[in-house]
């Protein structure tokens, strides 16, 4: 898929930390400021403990971004919905590995429909479970907090996770992105990157960066080699 391909690394700013009644704004700043992806929280407050948008937000979304929307979905029965979240405009979807009994079938949906696969797994999972997933998947998104909210503190747990993940893709040829949401700033992408991660979701350390947005996209890149 060439959104995966384009570049070295990428940053998907989290929308849960923006101005909600200013969305189409903070979309064409924070993609001005350098973004590469949007990233979009679906949650249902059952999955997670909280609830956000649905596919009709998503498509008001896509209608203003000049770049790709990566969506998380944080639902129960994600297979019930995928059409409505290809339809509204995601150019990636992810779905979470727990308690979903049609995972291959829903991975193998999102695939046959022309958009990039991603599974996500949650801090309280062990990693084992998405290992059979990952030659059906563009992405592994390593939750890095308890999925629900922002503004939540790094797991540092979590990097011996992305460690085992990016080992499986590099002996199976796979080429997979790890993508690393929750906590994520200057500090915690560099830790990331150094454990395998290549996609970084950030909400709070974007949007409330006190020097701007360009700023913080700035201080995520961090040290990483020139592309
Ligand atoms: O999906 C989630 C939380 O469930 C994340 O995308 C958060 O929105 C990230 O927020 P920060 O930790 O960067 O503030």
């Amino acid at each position: 898929m060439t959104i995966m391909k384009t570049k070295k690394e990428i940053i998907s700013p989290s929308l849960l930390a923006a101005d909600f009644m200013q969305i189409g704004n903070e979309i064409r700043n924070v993609t001005a400021a350098g973004a590469d992806w949007i990233h979009a929280d679906v949650m249902d407050g059952v999955f997670v403990p909280n609830i956000t948008i649905g596919n009709p937000v998503v498509e008001a979304i896509k209608s203003v971004s000049s770049v790709p929307i990566d969506v998380h979905l944080m639902i129960v029965h994600p297979e019930n919905h995928i059409q409505k979240f290809i339809k509204a405009g995601a150019d990636i979807l992810t779905v979470h590995c727990e308690n979903n009994a049609n995972i291959f079938y829903t991975l193998m949906e999102i695939r046959q429909s022309g958009i990039s696969p991603a599974v996500a797994i949650n801090p309280g999972t062990p990693v084992t479970m998405v290992e059979p997933l990952l030659s059906l998947v563009d992405m592994v998104l390593v939750m890095t907090v308890n999925p629900g909210f922002g503004g939540q503190k790094f797991i540092p747990d979590s990097l011996q996770k992305i460690m085992q993940i990016r080992k499986w893709s590099d002996e199976r040829n796979l080429d997979l992105r790890i993508q690393v949401d929750g906590g994520i700033n200057e500090k915690t992408a560099r830790q990331c990157r150094e454990a395998g991660a290549d996609v970084f979701v950030a909400g709070t350390s974007i949007f409330k960066y006190p020097q701007g947005y360009a700023a913080g996209i700035k201080a995520i890149r961090g040290s990483s080699v020139a592309e």
